[in-house]
C-alpha cells in the first residue's frame, strides 16, 4: 500500500484526489491537509499530491522535500525559473522524488505531443485555452506548456517564427507571448478545462482540440503518477509523457 497524503484536499481538485486515493487498491489516504492546516500529518505520507494555489506551491513542495517525502505536484506557475529552483533541492545522493505536471489528462497530454509534432509544419500556430471562471492564473499551465514544446520545436526545426502584421491598437488583443507563441485565454461559466492549438499552413488550417468534461477525468494520470514517483530514475519528472512511452 503506498501511504498517500493531500494537500489542498478541499480544493476542486484536492477533495477529487481524496476519493480516488481512497477507491485505489494499493493506496492509503493517510493525511488530508488543507490552508491553515498543520501539515505535520503529512509526515506519516509517502507521497504527498499538492493541488494548491501557485503562490504556495513552491513553499509546500520545499516542505515535502526537507520532510523526504515524495511529491506529485499538479499546481500551476513552474516557469523554468521555478523548475531550476526545485532542481537545486535536489541534488545530493538518494532523496524523495518529484513529479510536475500542468495536465494529468491522458488526451491533453496526447494534445501536446501531437501540437510538438506537427508545430514545424505550419507557418503559423496559437493556443487557444478555455477554463471555468474560478481559475485564479492565466494562461492556463497547460497552455504555457504546450506554447513551451511548440516553440521548441519549431527552433530545433529552425522554423520561422509565425507572421503577424499586426499593430496593436487595444492592449493585449494578440494574447500573451510564450516562447514567441501566442496564447488566448478565455474564462467561461459551465467550462472545465480546454484547449485548441491552431496550426495554419498553405491553404489549410489544422486544429488540435481537447476537453476536458470533468476533474475525474485527471484522476488516472495522478494515481500512474503517484505509483511511478517513488521509483523514478530521475529526482525530477516534469509531465506525465514518459510515464506514457510518449
Ligand atoms: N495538473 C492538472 O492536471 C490540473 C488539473 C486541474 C487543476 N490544476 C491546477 O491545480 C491547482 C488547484 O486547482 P483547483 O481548481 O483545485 O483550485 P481550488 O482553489 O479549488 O483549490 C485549491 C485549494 O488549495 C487550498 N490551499 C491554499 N493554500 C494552501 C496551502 N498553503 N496549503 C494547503 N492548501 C492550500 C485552498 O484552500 C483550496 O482548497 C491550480 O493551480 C490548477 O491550475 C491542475
Ligand atoms: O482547472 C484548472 O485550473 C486547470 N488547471 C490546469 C492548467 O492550468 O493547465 C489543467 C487544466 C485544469
Amino acid at each position: 500500500m503506498i501511504k498517500v497524503g493531500v494537500l489542498g484536499s478541499r480544493g476542486r481538485m484536492g477533495a477529487e484526489v481524496c476519493r480516488a486515493v481512497q477507491g485505489a487498491d494499493d493506496m492509503e489516504l493517510v493525511a488530508a491537509v488543507d490552508q491553515d492546516d498543520d501539515r505535520e500529518p503529512l509526515t506519516a505520507a509517502e507521497v504527498v499530491v499538492d493541488f494548491t494555489r501557485p503562490a504556495v506551491v513552491m513553499d509546500n513542495l520545499k516542505w515535502c522535500v526537507d520532510h523526504g517525502l515524495h511529491a506529485v505536484v499538479g499546481t500551476t506557475g513552474f516557469d523554468p525559473s521555478r523548475l531550476d529552483t526545485v532542481r537545486s533541492w535536489l541534488t545530493g545522493g538518494k532523496g524523495p522524488n518529484v513529479l510536475i505536471a500542468p495536465n494529468f489528462g491522458i488526451g491533453a497530454v496526447l494534445m501536446m505531443h501531437f501540437a510538438q509534432k506537427a508545430a514545424p509544419f505550419f507557418e503559423s500556430v496559437e493556443i487557444v485555452e478555455l477554463h471555468h471562471p474560478n481559475k485564479v492564473d492565466a494562461p492556463s499551465g497547460t497552455a504555457y506548456r504546450t506554447a513551451e514544446l511548440v516553440a521548441a520545436a519549431r527552433a530545433e526545426a529552425g522554423v520561422a517564427p509565425p507572421p503577424d502584421a499586426t499593430t496593436e491598437e487595444f492592449d493585449r488583443a494578440r494574447g500573451a507571448d510564450v516562447d514567441g507563441i501566442h496564447v488566448h485565454a478565455v474564462r467561461l461559466s459551465g467550462a472545465i478545462a480546454h484547449q485548441e492549438v491552431v496550426l495554419g499552413g498553405h491553404g489549410e488550417l489544422f486544429t488540435i482540440r481537447h476537453d476536458s468534461m470533468n476533474r475525474e477525468s485527471f484522476m488516472p494520470g495522478v494515481l500512474l503518477a503517484v505509483r511511478k514517483v517513488v521509483d523514478a530514475s530521475d529526482r525530477l519528472t516534469v509531465g506525465i509523457e514518459s510515464l506514457l512511452g510518449l
